[in-house]
């Protein structure tokens, strides 16, 4: 990859509502054209509500940015930071209108999702590569994606540094209850996807040398790299399991569910166990809900103990080595990029810079692939091999 003297960095993240009045066109956004039920709608909307029709995910999203801006402050780096949303305000062509007002017309998108898949970084793509298209701005500004990280010192250490820290509290929980003994289980969990977009999750030639699809398999390298870096997880049972599904029944999605796989470990003589959410960067509400509330439940009911690490958020280790990846794309005064080299930690990665053709595709409605950003086929932006 070429590295460029880009004169913006845009986050770019899924957004969420922040009052009641927000929750059902929120939702509406996230639902477009897909076909959710308006059932559905209404149960999500209780999650949302529950908690004042906020969701903390744009307060994360806006504390990652000012930590971000004090890093690059700290390290001299000049390039301002812009945010905007696929699903709320402020909205991600809002937010592309502003970087041209001010004159910006290289940006580097950071997208907050970590592994490749439609949802995760195509999506984010298909968002910019509409977005130039709406606001006319399709040759103006160009957009460059910063490459998935889920393989990154910056996503894995905050898990492998906080992981020690839960492990004690369900070691606490058992002694209390009278169980020092019991058998303690590291539970890793992400999204659920459907089984489709798991099976189209990057490119074909990684694709055909797995032997599982490749969404899986990059938390998988995520999962195992972790606990081959907590010693005080060493001789522990672990399992890979999916949260939030969502869509029709009749469509196969990722499994097993946690909540099922819970009840499993339970009849099987499991005491407590660790909740890892490697699936997402912050707290939101899909942490919130799904994990510290319906999981939690589950526990309690099956009489386990549970503690969950806490995603990655502002850490210190997640938001300067993010800086750590921009510096490997961001070009210096003598051109070269400000950081030598492609940092990687797992068996899987370092990944592309820019997606290969076919990367993650996924059809509209129409049956029509989307304009996207940051791939080597991309219709729109500057792609560079
Ligand atoms: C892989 C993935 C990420 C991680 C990548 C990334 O971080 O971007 C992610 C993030 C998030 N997903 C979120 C919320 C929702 N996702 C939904 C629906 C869906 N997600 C999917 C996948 C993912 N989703 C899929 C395949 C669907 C169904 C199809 C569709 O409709 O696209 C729905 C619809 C309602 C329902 O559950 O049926 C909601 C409300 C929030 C916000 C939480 C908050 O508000 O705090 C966040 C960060
Ligand atoms: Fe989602």
């Amino acid at each position: 990859m070429i590295p460029k003297a880009y004169d913006a960095v845009l986050l770019a993240s899924f957004g969420g509502p922040e009052g009641q009045d927000d929750v059902i066109p929120f939702l509406r956004n996230v639902t477009g054209g897909r076909g959710i039920p308006d059932e559905r709608l209404e149960e999500v909307a209780v999650h949302y509500r529950t908690n004042g029709g906020v969701s903390p995910i744009n307060a994360q999203n806006r504390a990652l940015k000012a930590a971000l801006e004090a890093e690059f402050a700290a390290r001299g780096i000049t390039v301002p930071i812009y945010w905007g949303n696929r699903n709320w305000h402020p909205f991600v062509n809002d937010t592309l209108e502003q970087i041209a007002a001010d004159g910006h017309r290289t940006v580097l998108l950071m997208g907050t999702g970590a592994y490749s898949g439609y949802s995760a970084c195509r999506q984010y793509r298909e968002d910019l590569g509409m977005g130039l298209r709406a606001t006319g701005l399709e040759g103006v500004v160009e957009v460059d994606k910063l490459r998935q990280f889920f393989d990154t010192p910056a996503f894995v250490q905050p898990f492998i540094q906080e992981l020690p820290g839960s492990l004690a509290s369900v070691r606490e929980q058992l002694a209390a209850a009278g169980k020092p003994e019991g058998k303690i289980k590291i539970v890793f969990v992400t999204h659920s996807i459907p089984l489709s977009d798991a099976n189209a999750a990057g490119p074909e030639a990684i694709r055909s040398t797995l032997d599982e699809n490749l969404y899986t398999a990059q938390h998988r390298a995520v999962a195992e790299h972790i606990l081959a870096n907590v010693p005080e997880a060493a001789g522990l049972e672990h399992s890979l399991v999916y949260q939030s599904r969502s869509g029709s029944p009749h469509t196969p999605w990722l499994e097993p569910d946690i909540n099922d796989a819970l009840e499993e470990d339970a009849a099987a003589g499991v005491a407590g166990v660790v909740v890892v959410p490697i699936g997402f960067i912050s707290d939101h509400m899909e942490v919130l809900w799904d994990l510290d509330t319906e999981a939690k439940d589950t526990c309690a009911e099956l009489g386990l103990a549970f503690a969950r690490v806490p995603t990655p958020g502002t850490h210190r280790a997640f938001v300067s080595g993010l800086v750590d990846l921009v510096e490997e794309r961001l070009a210096g005064p003598d051109g070269k990029p400000l950081r030598e080299g492609r940092l990687s930690e797992t068996a899987l990665g370092p990944w592309f810079d820019v997606c290969r053709p076919g990367c993650c595709e996924k059809l509209a409605m129409d049956g029509t692939l989307r304009p996207t950003i940051g791939a080597v086929d991309s219709e729109v932006g500057v792609p560079q091999p």
